[in-house]
């Protein structure tokens, strides 16, 4: 919807083609946001082949778990100079190994970027003010990409941090949840500031051990989305922890939201990725320990306030100068 708004031709492929028809008839997302209007030069495609043949950049936003089959089937449609971009957010399932990855190993050698930051879907379709960043491959892709994204509402800023950007977002998610299961047990405003805290601190060791830039983390992509997963009951993750907090099972929370929560998945992935570099992420370990039924949240938060008290945090993450 924005890049058609400022004018790229665009064209939206979705795999139920009588979602499309729907769409193509009312111009509004009739399923997940019936009731804005999307721009009338937005067009649909139901035929990925015929969406992608013509693309000079394709914009790839399925959930996490379905990504890498999606690149597998457009591998062989691209046009050699097509460049690939993506905005969605998670690992792949099973092997914590990240979307760039994937890229990179079944579409080799095109420029590629990611799109991520504080950005509800609804919010942005409304043309509220929003601020994402494009992080690339190489600068003149992300620019270019940055460059059709922006517009009077919607601010796109580049950086060349792939890895951080992309474990930003996706980290996001599962602490999302840990303060929704905080908030939904009401335990208060502090616990929230708590826990979004020291769920920053816990993205940094991880992107810190798997080679962000500190910075990237502290950006839209880390802290930006952090914020606001963690503080908007838009945010599907957020909506999750809110109905654990209150009781209600996992399975039922699910089918109630009706929507990709990729916490459900990204929590194994964290943890593996924290596990294989020796990192204690308990706020982490906590949530995928409640998605797992392993323990209830309040076994959790009790694990959690019960840990051993120690400085705020580890001097070798922030080395002096
Ligand atoms: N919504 C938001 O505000 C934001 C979402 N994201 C990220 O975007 C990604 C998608 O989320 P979002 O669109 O919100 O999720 P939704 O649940 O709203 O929609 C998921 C979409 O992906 C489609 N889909 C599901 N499985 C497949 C598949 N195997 N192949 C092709 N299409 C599939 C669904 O089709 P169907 O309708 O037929 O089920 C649906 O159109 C996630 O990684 C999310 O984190 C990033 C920024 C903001
Ligand atoms: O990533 C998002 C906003 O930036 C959307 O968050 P949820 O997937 O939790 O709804």
């Amino acid at each position: 919807a924005l890049l058609a708004r400022n004018g790229t031709p665009t064209t939206l492929w979705g795999r139920d083609p009588e979602a499309l028809a729907e769409m193509q008839a009312a111009h509004r997302n009739v399923r997940y946001l019936p009731d804005l209007e999307l721009p009338p030069a937005l067009r649909f495609q139901a035929d990925l082949a015929a969406a992608v043949q013509q693309a000079d950049i394709v914009l790839i936003v399925v959930p996490s778990h379905a990504f890498a089959a999606l690149l597998d089937r457009i591998a062989p449609m691209l046009p050699p100079h097509c460049a690939v971009s993506w905005a969605t957010k998670g690992f792949e399932p099973g092997t914590g190994r990240f979307l760039h990855e994937l890229v990179a190993e079944r579409l080799p050698g095109r420029p590629v970027a990611v799109v991520t930051g504080p950005s509800f879907a609804r919010e942005v379709v409304a043309g509220l003010p929003t601020a994402v960043t494009v992080h690339g491959s190489d600068h003149a892709f992300a620019q270019q990409l940055a460059d059709l994204l922006h517009a009077p509402d919607f601010r796109a800023y580049t950086g060349s941090d792939m890895l951080g950007a992309e474990l930003g977002g996706a980290m996001k998610n599962v602490l999302a949840v840990a303060t929704g299961v905080a908030d939904g047990m009401e335990l208060g405003l502090n616990a929230r500031a708590g826990l979004i805290t020291r769920g920053m601190y816990e993205m940094l060791q991880l992107g810190i051990a798997l080679g962000a830039r500190p910075e990237t983390l502290m950006g839209l992509s880390g802290l930006g989305d952090l914020v606001l997963t963690c503080t908007g009951d838009l945010s599907r993750n957020r909506r999750l922890g809110l109905a654990l907090g209150r009781g209600v099972p996992l399975d039922d929370a699910v089918r109630e939201i009706g929507q990709v929560i990729e916490s459900v998945v990204t929590a194994d992935e964290v943890g593996r990725l924290a596990e294989q570099h020796g990192l204690d992420l308990p706020i982490a370990f906590g949530v995928r320990a409640v998605l797992h039924g392993d323990v209830t949240p309040e076994q959790a938060l009790r694990t959690l306030m019960a840990r051993e008290q120690k400085p705020e945090y580890a001097s070798d993450l922030f080395p002096p100068k």
